[in-house]
């Protein structure tokens, strides 16, 4: 059975006092998500303490937008696996375009993050996709495919989650046709040995085109960013019909 995942990305948005805003205006519309629908925040590292108390006990589960492949050690700026489970942490954001683009990941990288992770029993979020120059060459299905080639070697496929974010459609209002990231994401389906892999779709995910989005049937759930910070928002995200 493939797991609908919604997983808002704060990014570097929020001090422990917006999170407190935020969950003052979030927190009542819990008892609305529907049960089976696996809703998950990941805020910047410093907020993740405050959440993890603030919500025990609740359906939302926490996760965490990068973790080292060492457990300590001399990372000056790194957090390892198990610092983030001692939080109560569940989840990890591996790959995202942002980390690849402007802090050098690459695909070893990420394979390396990738295997740490579920080394500690957090389920990593891989993030994929292609660049606008890339889509207009014709090259998202090669693109993608190196990069699951790459990311994905020796990685359990029973403990993942896969997000398909094509960056020309992140923070820019610009979604991906909602057919057209359910054909890309059958594609990356089509490379997996386990099929009930859960596979969201990202970039501009927004109320006005969540429903519509998660009427496809190859799309699991979605990671969102922008939408994700303010309560109103990812409450209709997450409760999307
Ligand atoms: O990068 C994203 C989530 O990881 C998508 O961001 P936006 O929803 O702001 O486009």
């Amino acid at each position: 059975m493939r797991k609908i995942v919604i997983a808002g990305n704060w990014k570097m948005f929020k001090t422990q006092a917006e999170t407190q805003d935020f969950l003052q205006g979030f927190l009542p519309h819990l008892e609305e998500i529907p049960q089976g629908r696996e809703v998950v925040l990941c805020p910047p590292f410093t907020n993740l303490n405050l959440l993890s108390k603030s919500l025990h006990g609740s359906v939302i589960q926490l996760g965490a937008q990068n973790v080292h492949w060492e457990e300590n050690g001399a990372y000056t700026g790194e957090i390892s696996g198990p610092m983030l489970t001692e939080l109560g942490v569940r989840f990890v954001i591996v790959g995202h375009s942002e980390r690849r683009q402007y802090f050098g990941e690459t695909d070893a990288t990420v394979n390396l993050r990738l295997k740490a992770a579920q080394k500690h029993g957090l389920t990593p979020i891989l993030c994929v996709g292609e660049t606008k120059e890339q889509r207009d060459a014709g090259e998202t299905e090669s693109i993608i495919t190196a990069q699951l080639d790459k990311d994905l070697i020796d990685v359990d496929q029973d403990n993942l989650v896969i997000a398909y974010e094509p960056i020309w459609a992140i923070g820019t209002g610009d979604t991906c046709e909602s057919t057209e990231a359910n054909r890309v994401i059958g594609l990356i389906r089509s490379q997996l040995s386990n099929p009930h892999v859960s596979i969201q779709y990202g970039g501009s995910v927004k109320p006005n085109n969540i429903d519509e989005i998660m009427a496809q049937p190859e799309i699991d759930g979605a990671l969102v960013g922008g939408a994700s910070l303010e309560p109103a928002s990812f409450a209709r995200i997450v409760n999307y019909k």
